[in-house]
């Protein structure tokens, strides 16, 4: 069944630039980003390090956007309540290194928050059947998670369209994200397979023009029948 719902564009600041990340931050806003994507890595799920709390507490003040918070750290719910009390508005946990993602969703409805589940490449979309009631958000990862600036997996297609037949079934508003290698290319492959956001760093930040690169993927993605 076609989704109606508009498309989302998240702009990941794991490719802005680090030593102005609060510019970088009011730029993406200030150029029709949707919701902004902070990457939470913590060197063990994932091999590389980022942030914490104190800085999604720093660029609060920098955009009114929603903060798309993807925690790639294991465990999670340990830091729930301090990534929700620092200013996150969704917070995604994985299902992979993460044995009580329910709760964890559970968790974070109750802290007054989107709650998201992100599953990794290799993950089958059943792993999200028994999450439906509480997830907001899906977010499937179209690289492995750790760095940005890879190459989109078209092997995560299928998945999104699994994922698009099971949300349309559960008669649930949820959004189903990717995240990963996104660019103008990629936009209609996975809006067809039934995406509605799109997280994109490299093809944002990695450009000149923050709006236009903006314009481009919305423009890309937008009016392809799922
Ligand atoms: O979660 C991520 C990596 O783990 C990033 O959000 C993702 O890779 C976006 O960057 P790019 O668009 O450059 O691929």
């Amino acid at each position: 069944m076609a989704d109606a719902s508009p498309i989302l564009i998240a702009p990941s600041i794991l490719s802005a630039d680090f030593a102005a990340m609060g510019e970088e931050v009011a730029a993406a806003t200030r150029a029709g980003a949707d919701w902004l994507h902070i990457d939470i890595m913590d060197g063990h799920f994932v091999p590389n390090l980022t942030f914490g709390p104190p800085m999604v507490r720093a660029l609060r003040p920098h955009s009114h956007l929603p903060f798309d918070v993807h925690l790639m750290i294991e465990p999670a719910d340990p830091l729930l309540e301090a990534f929700a009390a620092a200013g996150a508005d969704h917070i995604h946990v994985h299902v992979e290194g993460n044995p009580h993602v329910h709760r964890s969703l559970q968790t974070i409805r109750a802290l007054g928050k989107k709650a998201g589940v992100a599953i990794c490449p290799a993950t089958p979309p059943e792993a999200v059947s028994y999450l439906l009631d509480l997830a907001d958000v899906i977010l499937v990862m179209t690289v492995n998670p750790g760095f940005g600036g890879q190459r989109f997996l078209e092997s995560q297609l299928p998945k999104i369209r699994t994922l698009r037949e099971m949300v349309t079934a559960s008669k649930r508003d949820i959004v189903i994200g990717v995240d990963g290698g996104v660019d103008p290319l990629v936009m209609p492959l996975a809006a067809a397979a039934g995406a509605n956001m799109f997280v994109s760093g490299t093809a944002v930040f990695g450009q000149a023009d923050y709006a236009m690169a903006i314009a481009h993927l919305r423009q890309a993605g937008a009016g392809v029948p799922n």
